[in-house]
């Protein structure tokens, strides 16, 4: 485990090119995977978590070249999956395990999941329960709930399915299912959670029905080979967001990020605080908006963020933490009892780690109570193996009168491996 010593700054200014979307990451690949012939990827996330997206189907018996943030995926249709002679290791990334059990849910094979210790504690009954009614038979510790899973997909059944969750892992991994069953599949979610799999499934072909918070697809589909183009990730351009709102001095513009509405909670909130941010540059490619973001140091006020809002920033919260601790009055957070589900218990961890550091902060049952603003005064943290926790730590030493120390500092690599060089780029 390494450590990591963050100082103030006087200044962030520049330009950065944000790393690929995670999320999308993950879809291009595993798609690409069903689909039938080569699909290419540009502007992959070359992060742990889709590394072990890669590994996992490479396990599965397809090749898939990977160079930096270049990838190709040679699809032989869903018949090309084979059983793995090996255990599939998703590391550290629920979005693997999750989607990747909707596809083996309908693959005639045995296959063995496992991950990290993080991996093992974060519930998985919310996806192996649906399947298991579609007809996967599935096995793992705490009745299926945790890893290690087996699963023997097979002849599965469409289903009707309610969502108690506002889950786009949920939500796919039954799509996904659904696209190999018999009959018709239908997805209803309390709130619209991301839908990356929607519209990348209709750019491989796919059609599905979209009607408000339901998404229905028919059985017996196939997927046609694609060329992706992976935007950057508005969840990691949040963490310089954040930092060049609350850094004095400063101006910085990110380009090329993301900007899928059931994403953007984070300009949402940036906005109604008060911060100084730009949209420029907006275009679509492959069913994905994107925008070149700048934003400059500003004067932000407390404000309350809840219900539908939360799965659109779910993500984002840790680092809007950080924020809400230098806008003026209460921040309040509701809602965001999925925090608890994460890398790690965000709700404990961020309010923790913050206090730490010198911030007004009490946790709720669903969320957190932030009175600002707070002088930092830096200390020892820790990101528990949590990357957006590393992270969103790295910022608060920025503005903190005192150093950062920072332990387990290699989680970042998940999603965001140059997120320190990023920084250093911008002093
Ligand atoms: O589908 C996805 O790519 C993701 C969905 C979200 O999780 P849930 O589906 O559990 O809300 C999010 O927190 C995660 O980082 C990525
Ligand atoms: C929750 C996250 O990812 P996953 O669920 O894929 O582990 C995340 O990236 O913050």
């Amino acid at each position: 485990m390494s450590k990591k010593i963050v100082e103030r700054v006087q200044q962030l200014k520049g330009k950065i090119k944000i790393p690929g979307d995670k999320s999308i990451s993950h879809r291009a690949v595993m798609f690409g995977a069903i689909a039938n012939g080569k699909t290419t990827v540009e502007g992959f996330l070359p992060g742990e978590d889709c590394l072990s997206t890669i590994s996992c189907f490479r396990k599965l018996g397809i090749e898939i070249k990977q160079e930096e943030d270049r990838v190709t995926v040679f699809g032989k249709g869903w018949n090309g999956l084979s059983e793995a002679s090996e255990i599939l290791d998703v590391g550290n990334s629920g979005t693997t395990t999750r989607l990747m059990l909707g596809i083996l849910a309908t693959r005639p094979f045995h296959s063995v999941v496992i991950g990290d210790d993080s991996i093992a504690k974060r519930p998985m009954a919310r996806v192996t329960e649906p399947l298991r009614k579609m007809g996967a038979k599935i096995d793992g510790r705490g009745k299926g709930n945790f890893t290690p899973l087996a699963i023997r997909g097979g002849q599965t059944k469409g289903i009707t399915y309610t969502s108690p969750v506002a889950s786009a892992q949920v939500k796919s991994a039954i799509l996904l299912a659904g696209l190999q069953s018999e009959g018709i599949t239908t997805v209803r979610e309390p709130h619209k959670s991301r839908d990356h799999t929607e519209r990348m499934l209709k750019a491989f072909g796919v059609e599905l029905q979209e009607d408000g918070l339901t998404v229905s697809v028919v059985g017996g589909q196939e997927l046609a080979s694609q060329h992706v183009v992976v935007p950057g990730d508005i969840s990691s351009a949040a963490f310089f967001l954040v930092a060049g709102a609350i850094v004095e001095n400063s101006e910085i513009t990110l380009t090329n990020v993301g900007i899928n509405e059931t994403r953007t909670g984070i300009i949402d909130v940036l906005l109604k605080m008060g911060a100084k941010l730009q949209l420029t540059n907006e275009k679509v490619i492959n069913e994905e908006k994107m925008a070149d973001l700048t934003i400059r140091t500003s004067e932000l006020q407390g404000i309350e963020i809840s219900g539908e809002i939360i799965p659109r920033l779910i993500d984002e919260i840790p680092i809007i933490a950080v924020l809400a601790t230098q806008a003026n009055g209460t921040t309040v957070i509701k809602d965001a009892e999925e925090l608890k589900v994460k890398e790690t218990n965000r709700i404990d961890t961020v309010v923790s780690q913050l206090k730490t550091l010198g911030a007004n902060i009490e946790a709720t049952d669903d969320g957190m109570i932030i009175h600002g603003p707070t002088p930092l005064i830096g200390g020892k943290v820790a990101s528990f193996g949590d990357h957006r926790i590393g992270m969103a730590m790295a910022i608060a030493g920025l503005v903190s009168s005192a150093q950062v120390e920072i332990e387990d500092i290699e989680a970042i690599d998940v999603s965001y491996p140059t997120f320190f060089d990023h920084i250093q780029e911008l002093i």
